[in-house]
């Protein structure tokens, strides 16, 4: 029995996690939750998993939390101290970081270094802190299992190929609503039409990346860490179908490609069981029934949030941390009616050139990478504060 730390469980993959562990009851158990401020559906998962632990990120609302949880002996924590106690939890084997965020750094390393298996779904932890996370895996030996559909794709197609037969990495995207548009036209579309993803049903922050681009960027970024292959041989391909999830092109020339249905329970259920193959009741991809496979490359006028990625992954040091942070504040205000689409990426090359000006390190810890992405945020609310 697998026994996992659900972070985020009450969002968009925490949901679909709990999904995979009704499909593997006998392999699965839920030993930890964690949501954000959304009550009413932890305490129902509460209910129905019956963890050992429960962590509400607002500390003002864990007094409820208690109150309707008590005398189902579930330790109720808060918090990122809650996060971080049952990221390392000795009834704990494996820690899925699901929440939306960097708000998933300070977790995901407290799992690693207890030993902990990962599984990650949250790529701004490794876009911000890959160069903090990466040899903390490695040194305490702990597997990170990908989540992300395009990195469990390129995980799967690597499988029997050593890194000397590997030529490149194609991530596929979408394009996101926005794919057809003229770059002047995006001044104005609003949020319903950004959070209207052709394929994919997902949280409110990472569908509007994938409106930017920024998701792209973000996972660009994340398959250098996770893969360690450098950024000129990591390319970005559109595909808006989304049925080929991502490939991998090996020297000889031969293209490998994962296909399946949009649906994240696949990646899910393969990062939480890895190495297995489980049969499950989720439908199938069906070839038969019409799919089209079309292919275009990026448009750098209308989506230049991937050449921006890649200038932040290529300079390193703290430069990605105030990269992510920007663009999660930058998405926070468009959510709120505060700037325009285009703004997003106005604010983040704007805090880039900032921070590459005033308070660029080379080789930041993880304070000073929690400090850049605290300074990034500031620095973009100013920035929109004054409407630029
Ligand atoms: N959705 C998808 O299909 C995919 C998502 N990802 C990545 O996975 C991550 C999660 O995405 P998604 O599920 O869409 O996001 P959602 O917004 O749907 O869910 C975010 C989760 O994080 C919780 N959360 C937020 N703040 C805190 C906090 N301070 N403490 C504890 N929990 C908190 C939320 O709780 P509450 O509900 O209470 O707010 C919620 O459970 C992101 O990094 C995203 O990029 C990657 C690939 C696909
Ligand atoms: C499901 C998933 O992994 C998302 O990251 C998805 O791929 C977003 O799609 P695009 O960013 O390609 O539009
Ligand atoms: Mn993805």
């Amino acid at each position: 029995m697998k026994r996992l730390a659900i972070l985020g469980s009450t969002g968009s993959i925490g949901r679909q996690a709990l999904e995979v562990v009704d499909e593997f009851p006998d392999r699965l158990e839920v030993t930890a939750l964690a949501a954000g401020s959304n009550i009413e559906l932890l305490i129902e998962q509460a209910k129905r998993y019956h963890p050992r632990y429960v962590v509400i990120g607002q500390p003002e609302l864990q007094a409820e939390l208690k109150k309707s949880l008590s005398g189902t002996g579930i330790r109720v924590l808060s918090g990122m101290e809650g996060l971080l106690e049952i990221a390392v939890a000795s009834d704990v084997d494996m820690v899925l970081t699901a929440v939306v965020g960097s708000i998933g750094i300070r977790p995901t390393l407290a799992a690693i270094h207890a030993g902990k298996a990962v599984a990650l779904a949250n790529k701004e932890t490794l876009v911000a802190a890959g160069s903090i996370i990466m040899p903390a895996a490695a040194a305490n030996g702990v597997a990170i299992y990908p989540v992300d559909s395009e990195h469990s794709a390129i995980f799967q197609c690597l499988e029997g190929h050593s890194p000397n037969q590997v030529r490149r990495l194609l991530l596929t995207a979408s394009g996101g609503p926005f794919r057809t548009f003229q770059p002047e036209e995006l001044a104005h579309v609003t949020l319903e039409q950004a959070l209207n993803h052709p394929n994919w049903s997902m949280g409110g922050k990472i569908t509007i990346d994938s409106a930017t681009m920024f998701n792209k960027g973000l996972e660009v970024i994340e398959a250098h860490w996770l893969f360690g292959m450098p950024f000129d041989r990591i390319d970005v391909v559109i595909h808006p179908e989304s049925v080929i999830h991502s490939m991998v092109e090996l020297n000889d020339g031969s293209t490998i490609a994962q296909l399946g249905r949009c649906d994240m329970r696949l990646p899910i259920q393969l990062a939480l069981t890895y190495p297995e193959r489980l049969s499950n009741s989720f439908p199938k991809l069906d070839l038969s029934a019409g799919v089209q496979l079309n292919f275009y490359p990026v448009d750098p006028q209308l989506f230049p949030a991937v050449g921006l990625a890649y200038e932040a992954g290529r300079k390193g040091g703290s430069l990605p941390a105030a990269f992510n942070a920007a663009n999660e504040a930058a998405v926070e205000a468009f959510q709120r009616g505060l700037l325009n689409f285009t703004g997003i990426v106005r604010i983040v090359s704007e805090v880039m050139g900032y921070h590459q000006k005033e308070s660029f390190s080379p080789s930041p810890d993880l304070n000073e990478i929690l400090a850049v992405d605290a300074w990034a945020r500031r620095t973009a609310g100013d920035l929109i504060g004054k409407g630029r």
